[in-house]
């Protein structure tokens, strides 16, 4: 027999936190390394990450769901997850690619829920419906204080406003997004297994270091592919 080396186990990593902690740009990063390994990886996003959700994504972001308040809005982000989950997260996994996704299920957990006040039996039973079983393996979630993720934010403006049109969460007051951290803290803190929580201030050498550090750890075929 031939001594092929095995493949390791596609993975389902997600990526959590406020605005502008640096979640796209570490998701990016990573897709870089594991390329360089020839390990397949789909990046995606929530809201988002197929047309129909996509669709989902410019109708919410655009406010024109705000008076409908945080429930109904948590039964909208579970619907586009739904799509994403059965058509891209699902398959992609079922045929060996890493798929990396800039946000999931922990945000709506944190702003709907825990920020937005929507009862934690509804984002649990949307939470059901939406992942059939397909919890990510591993999630990051970056933390550090609003204020200054703001700072980065507004560098940031100019090209999203050429861009797209704002996203109507970021235009909350520091206060609500102060709560939005505890949210995220208060996640990581109720499932140790999955999440890790990593200090978002540090330069983004130093956290995408941290970030595949982790993932040697908690992968050990990683490291083993890496020889
Ligand atoms: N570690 C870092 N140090 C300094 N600036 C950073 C760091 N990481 C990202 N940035 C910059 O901060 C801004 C926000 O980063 P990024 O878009 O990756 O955040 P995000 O968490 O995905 O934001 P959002 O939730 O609003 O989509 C960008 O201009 C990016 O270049
Ligand atoms: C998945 C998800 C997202 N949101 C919010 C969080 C952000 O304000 C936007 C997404 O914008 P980003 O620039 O792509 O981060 O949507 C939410 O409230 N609930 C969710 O489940």
């Amino acid at each position: 027999m031939l001594d092929v080396p095995a493949k390791p186990a596609a993975r389902f990593i997600t990526f959590e936190g406020g605005e502008g902690v640096g979640k796209s740009t570490q998701v990016k990063r990573l897709l870089v390394r594991l390329n360089r390994m020839d390990i397949e990886a789909v990046r995606t996003r929530e809201p988002g990450g197929t047309p129909k959700a996509e669709a989902v994504r410019a109708f919410i972001l655009q406010g024109r769901s705000e008076s409908w308040g945080a429930g109904a809005e948590a039964v909208l982000f579970a619907a586009a997850r739904y799509d994403h989950v059965s058509s891209l997260i699902a398959p992609s996994l079922n045929s060996g690619k890493w798929v990396i996704s800039d946000r999931f299920h922990d945000s709506t957990r944190a702003y709907q829920g825990l920020t937005g006040g929507v009862d934690d039996k509804l984002i649990r039973g949307l939470e059901t419906l939406a992942l059939d079983g397909h919890q990510p393996d591993i999630t990051f979630i970056l933390d550090m204080d609003p204020a200054v993720a703001f700072a980065r934010v507004n560098n940031r403006e100019i090209e999203k406003a050429l861009a797209e049109t704002g996203d109507r969460f970021e235009k909350e007051d520091l206060e609500w997004h102060r709560r939005l951290r505890q949210a995220f803290l208060a996640i990581g803190k109720a499932n140790p297994e999955r999440c890790v929580v990593l200090p978002a201030g540090q330069s983004e050498d130093a956290l995408e270091q941290e970030i595949w550090d982790t993932l040697n750890r908690r992968f050990p075929e990683l490291e083993a592919k890496a020889g």
